[in-house]
């Protein structure tokens, strides 16, 4: 049996100060060929609130949860920015850790969305050298009754506030990735998709059974000549409009807390959309500090040290500990990105 002498909480990273702005934009983006528009608008969200990203607060408010479950300290590093990864594991390293499960806020299969932190894990401890300590990755977490439950009460609390009457339709939303990304999540492809559609068929049973719902995109980035997921949030809720439905429950399945991507490309952005459209809106909230959130990290180490046959999940979709060596590539560079 495994044990583990420490908890790593990894995460994306977001700026906290306006002049780390455009540096922490540089570190997203860097060899991804995302057109410069592109940034500038980013960059302008991010100043809309005074350059400071919640991400990171919001991790500090996971870390201190998770800490007061667990005797294991609870180290935090991101993809990002500070603290970056490789500093928390050159600490860790200090303070004589030897074997770290890693718990990544991101539930579902895909590049950006786990082979990435796993490359980040890998470089982190080869910046660290042979002293390194072991990190494993979680599983992925897209059907852990602890993720599910406290989105399916989001969309019941949610749905609460709208209007009595009238067509309602709940809308899930993940961050669009490109097609070609989509095509080889997972060892067979189309992992990040079957998975979101899982969980929003399980958020939808528990949430609102009597509500149609739909699963699409939002945050699309890069250049406008890659394909990426369709449709967009603010287009769906136009062609929903046209159908006749009055009302939407959004609710961004694809995230654990409201990020700057809840907060702007939904709370502001799809909100003033479905004004504009005259439909209801009402955005559902991300687990964030939820105990069930919380105690279901604790409950994927337990799973992980007792092994698989004992998880906690309630979807069907194939799951491993260790995703299988080359699953989820790398999207391809193009030449005027190399
Ligand atoms: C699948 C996915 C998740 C969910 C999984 C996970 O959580 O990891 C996610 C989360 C996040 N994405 C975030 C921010 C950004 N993502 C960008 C760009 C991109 N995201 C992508 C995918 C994803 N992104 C992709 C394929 C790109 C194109 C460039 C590339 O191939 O990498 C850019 C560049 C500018 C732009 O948006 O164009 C920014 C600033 C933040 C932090 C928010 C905050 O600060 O509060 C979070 C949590
Ligand atoms: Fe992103």
């Amino acid at each position: 049996m495994k044990v583990y002498d420490a908890l790593l909480l990894v995460s994306f990273g977001g700026p906290e100060h306006p002049d780390d702005v455009l540096p922490f934009l540089a570190n997203v983006t860097r060899g991804r060929g995302v057109p410069p528009e592109r940034l500038a608008e980013v960059a302008e969200h991010y100043q809309h609130f005074g350059g400071v990203s919640p991400i990171n607060q919001q991790c500090r408010d996971l870390r201190q949860a998770l800490e007061r479950g667990t005797d294991l300290p609870v180290y935090w590093g991101n993809r990002n920015w500070h603290p970056m990864l490789a500093d928390t594991v050159a600490q860790m390293r200090d303070d004589g850790v030897e074997h770290v499960v890693a718990f990544v806020t991101s539930a579902y299969g895909g590049y950006s969305s786990c082979r990435q932190y796993l490359e980040d894990i890998a470089a982190a401890r080869a910046a660290v050298g042979p002293s390194a300590p072991e990190i494993d990755k979680l599983r992925h977490f897209h059907d852990h009754p602890g993720f599910v439950e406290p989105h399916a009460d989001a969309v019941r609390a949610a749905r609460a506030t709208l209007p009595p009457g009238g067509t309602v339709r709940v809308v899930f939303t993940a961050h669009s990735i490109p097609t070609s990304m989509a095509a080889t999540a997972g060892p067979e492809g189309g992992r990040y998709e079957a998975q979101l559609r899982e969980t929003a068929a399980l958020v939808s049973a528990a949430g609102a059974p009597d509500l149609p719902w739909d699963l699409v995109w939002q945050s699309r980035s890069g250049p406008p000549h890659v394909p990426w997921l369709e449709p967009d949030v603010n287009d769906h809720l136009a062609a929903l409009a046209a159908d006749g439905v009055t009302g939407v429950v959004v609710s961004p399945i694809g995230f654990v807390s409201d990020h700057l991507e809840v907060v702007w490309d939904l709370d502001n952005e799809a909100a003033t959309t479905a004004k504009s459209l005259g439909l209801d809106f009402a955005r559902a909230a991300t687990p964030g500090t939820d105990p069930r959130f919380v105690a279901m990290v604790h409950d994927l180490v337990r799973e992980r040290v007792e092994g698989s046959s004992r998880r906690s999940r309630l979807g069907t979709l194939p799951l491993w500990d260790a995703c299988p060596a080359g699953c989820c590539p790398p999207p391809r560079r193009g030449p005027s990105r190399e």
